[in-house]
């Protein structure tokens, strides 16, 4: 996959009032890795729930390609399980009477090609570091590891995914409960490996560093609205310039 992709991976128009909120958001994916950035409570997990059909926006239309997942004019709303888009939450959520490889491989679909799916969950255990936590129960976990097994059940159902196209993955601040060098390891390893895979990501972080370790497309939310779209960059430019200074002051 290129760094800059031709045809637009997703396009959203949205309005849907939440809470406090009046989301009013128009953008379109057209990089491997894009990142919401925003305040807490601006609208992006909503954003993300629309997309995976589990929120039915009050007006507005979402496209992947060339196929309409919703267009509250004429009524098409594809309802989630039929969506080519996977998606983890930002609490982890497992089965508590399942191992975490029960677990992991829960959204495997029916695979014609069972080498390649057996290949694809090993390597992805192994990218999460819990294939020596596969005979434990969820109840033996911390809670970065249970968020690591969440994440890596849907990159597998991501990664054997069998469509006409690959299947447009969204992570709810995915790495938000690591320490900081399992998450620098986990965020490359992860970039690397979706790319390969040719799968398009749409993530939520609050972390400017990990922007800028994806090499991520921002766009920035705030109050309902995008403010801004861009390389983290340039998005990203007077934070991580704060951050820098911050550090340099030792504050
Ligand atoms: N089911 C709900 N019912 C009522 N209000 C909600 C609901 N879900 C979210 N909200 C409110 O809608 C607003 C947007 O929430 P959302 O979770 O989309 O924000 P966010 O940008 O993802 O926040 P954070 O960064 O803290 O996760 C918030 O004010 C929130 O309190």
């Amino acid at each position: 996959m290129s760094d800059s992709l031709s045809e637009d991976l997703l396009t959203v128009r949205m309005k849907h009032r939440v809470g406090a909120v009046s989301l009013d958001v128009s953008f379109a994916l057209t990089h491997p890795w894009t990142v919401l950035f925003g305040p807490s409570g601006s609208g992006k997990t909503t954003v993300l729930r629309t997309i995976a059909g589990f929120v039915r926006p009050d007006a507005g239309s979402i496209a992947r390609g060339g196929d309409v997942l919703v267009d509250r004019a004429s009524g098409v709303f594809v309802p989630a399980h039929r969506r080519p888009v996977r998606s983890a939450g930002q609490t982890a959520w497992l089965f508590p009477n399942m191992t975490v490889r029960s677990n992991a491989v829960y959204g495997l679909g029916w695979s014609t090609k069972p080498d390649d799916a057996q290949k694809a969950i090993e390597e992805t255990m192994r990218l999460f570091r819990i294939q020596d936590l596969l005979d434990r129960k969820p109840h033996e976990l911390s809670g970065g590891e249970k968020q690591r097994v969440s994440v890596a059940r849907t990159v597998i159902s991501a990664v054997t995914y069998e469509g006409p196209s690959s299947t447009l993955l969204l992570l709810d601040e995915p790495f938000s409960g690591l320490d900081y060098a399992m998450r620098d390891e986990l965020v490359g390893g992860l970039r690397e490996y979706l790319m390969r895979h040719k799968i398009p990501v749409l993530s939520v972080t609050h972390d400017v560093g990990e922007a800028f370790q994806l090499d991520a497309e921002v766009i920035r939310i705030a109050d309902g609205r995008v403010v801004q779209q861009g390389p983290a960059s340039d998005a990203l430019k007077d934070e991580r310039q704060r951050l820098m200074s911050q550090l340099k002051s030792g504050s």
